[in-house]
């Protein structure tokens, strides 16, 4: 069915003489997979190098630091980097570069090299002159780690979302409001039963299910099965977020669908390079009909510049290393495991969400854990709900078995064990 209309939405854009396709331009240096770092994409480990520890390991200046510790709020404008200042070390447990990419030599040496070649072009937007050889690449590498073909709306649309979903989410749902080209339907946070009897009651014909795949604050998986099931009932379009579990689920690291086997069920599917491919921007993996409606109707592809080659360069190179450096997911996943077993904790993904409460509990847990050498971050309102408020640990391939049992050794003043069963921790009234 959403074949259809998405050809007949491409007919009436064809009408119109509205259709948009980008047109490659091609850099002087070709590139192809082998050679997208400007020399070859090699350098590639069995394991960790001394150089991944920069992934995790930050230095915090001391008056930032005693700040922090004391509860005061810092601007960062008070801070004057002078270089004979003491700094404090502190181990990262707040980012979201899950397999150490951002700080790679291949993925630093592929962002150098392109630099040096082309400046940080192409700036104009992908439909004027952004989008480039280096664009293609990485357009191609995705849809195939997604598994997805490379390459005016008068009805409204019923879109259903999940109550939890990233703002990025919610935002874009904002934007179809405002132009009168959706109804919005929320289900409580991944309620199956919920998001069935609405969809049963809903009588418009075009609908759409999003979720995030892995929720960004609680660490838990969308229900892909029931999401799944559902799908093959009421015949929505399914939409997944995979901002969190692009590179980090799934065997080749194809994120959230592929770990549940049902990519071929996701039609579309959103996602980041900016966390665990370390580089930045983001990306649609569709099919190639849903390419040419987005690259003529979506209006942030059209009028925003393309990223910068650089960037894409060591995007690219970043999806070559974590296919070729698979201990990197399977170190994250055991540091997962640990922690889950030393803490008793139903831990399911790197996102760990540690309930607190009020934002004051959060805020003393957050600065106990910076007085330990921790970098850990209370997540306040409007982010959560408020008394809600939380630790958030994210892990990454770079820590060490070591770096879980100092974290779990300074959250055990606070972690009342045995866990309790939901996947969001809470922790001791100490706080
Ligand atoms: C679920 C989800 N989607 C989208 C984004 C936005 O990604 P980016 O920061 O690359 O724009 C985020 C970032 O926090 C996220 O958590």
């Amino acid at each position: 069915m959403w074949d259809e209309w998405v050809e007949d939405a491409m007919g009436r854009l064809a009408a119109l003489k509205v259709v948009r396709v980008a047109k490659p331009i091609s850099l002087p240096f070709p590139i192809d997979e082998l050679d997208a770092a400007g020399g070859k994409l090699e350098n590639f480990a069995d394991g960790p190098r001394p150089e991944d520890r920069s992934a995790v390991e930050v230095e915090m200046d001391e008056f930032t630091y005693k700040m922090w510790a004391c509860g005061d709020t810092v601007s960062g404008d008070e801070v004057a980097l002078k270089e004979e200042k003491p700094f404090r070390k502190l181990l990262l447990f707040s980012g979201n570069d899950y397999l150490g990419l951002g700080t790679h030599p291949t993925v630093r040496s592929a962002a150098i090299k392109a630099s040096q070649e082309h400046g940080m072009g192409p700036r104009g937007s992908a439909l004027i002159c952004g989008y480039t050889n280096y664009h293609k690449l990485l357009e191609d590498s995705l849809a195939s780690l997604k598994k997805k073909e490379k390459t005016v709306q008068r009805e409204k649309i019923a879109i259903f979302s999940d109550a939890l979903n990233h703002a990025s989410i919610i935002d874009g749902i904002h934007l179809a409001e405002r132009r009168q080209e959706v109804e919005v339907f929320i289900y409580r946070h991944c309620d199956m039963a919920h998001l069935d009897a609405l969809l049963s009651h809903c009588t418009m014909e075009k609908k759409v299910v999003i979720t995030d795949s892995l929720f960004s604050m609680d660490g838990d998986f969308a229900p892909m099965v029931q999401l799944v099931r559902l799908r093959k009932k009421h015949n929505f379009l399914f939409a997944i977020d995979d901002a969190h579990g692009t590179f980090v689920c799934g065997n080749s690291g194809g994120g959230v669908a592929e770990l549940y086997d049902c990519e071929d069920d996701v039609d579309i599917c959103t996602g980041t390079l900016s966390k665990a491919a370390g580089c930045q921007g983001g990306f649609v993996a569709c099919s190639a009909k849903w390419k040419q409606l987005i690259q003529s109707r979506g209006r942030s592809f059209i009028f925003s510049t393309a990223p910068p080659v650089p960037i894409v360069a060591a995007a690219h190179a970043a999806i070559i290393v974590a296919g070729k450096e698979k201990w990197r997911r399977r170190e994250l996943w055991s540091r997962v495991q640990e922690f889950s077993a030393l803490t008793q904790l139903q831990v399911t993904s790197p996102i760990i969400s540690l309930v607190v409460g009020s934002e004051e509990a959060a805020l003393h847990a957050s600065r106990y854990m910076v007085k330990c050498g921790f970098h850990v971050i209370a997540i306040r309102p409007p982010t959560v709900p408020a008394n809600s408020c939380r630790l958030r640990l994210t892990l990454c391939a770079a820590h060490t078995s070591d770096d879980i049992k100092m974290l779990v050794d300074a959250l055990s003043l606070y972690i009342e064990l045995p866990a309790k069963k939901s996947r969001s921790v809470h922790l001791g009234s100490r706080l």
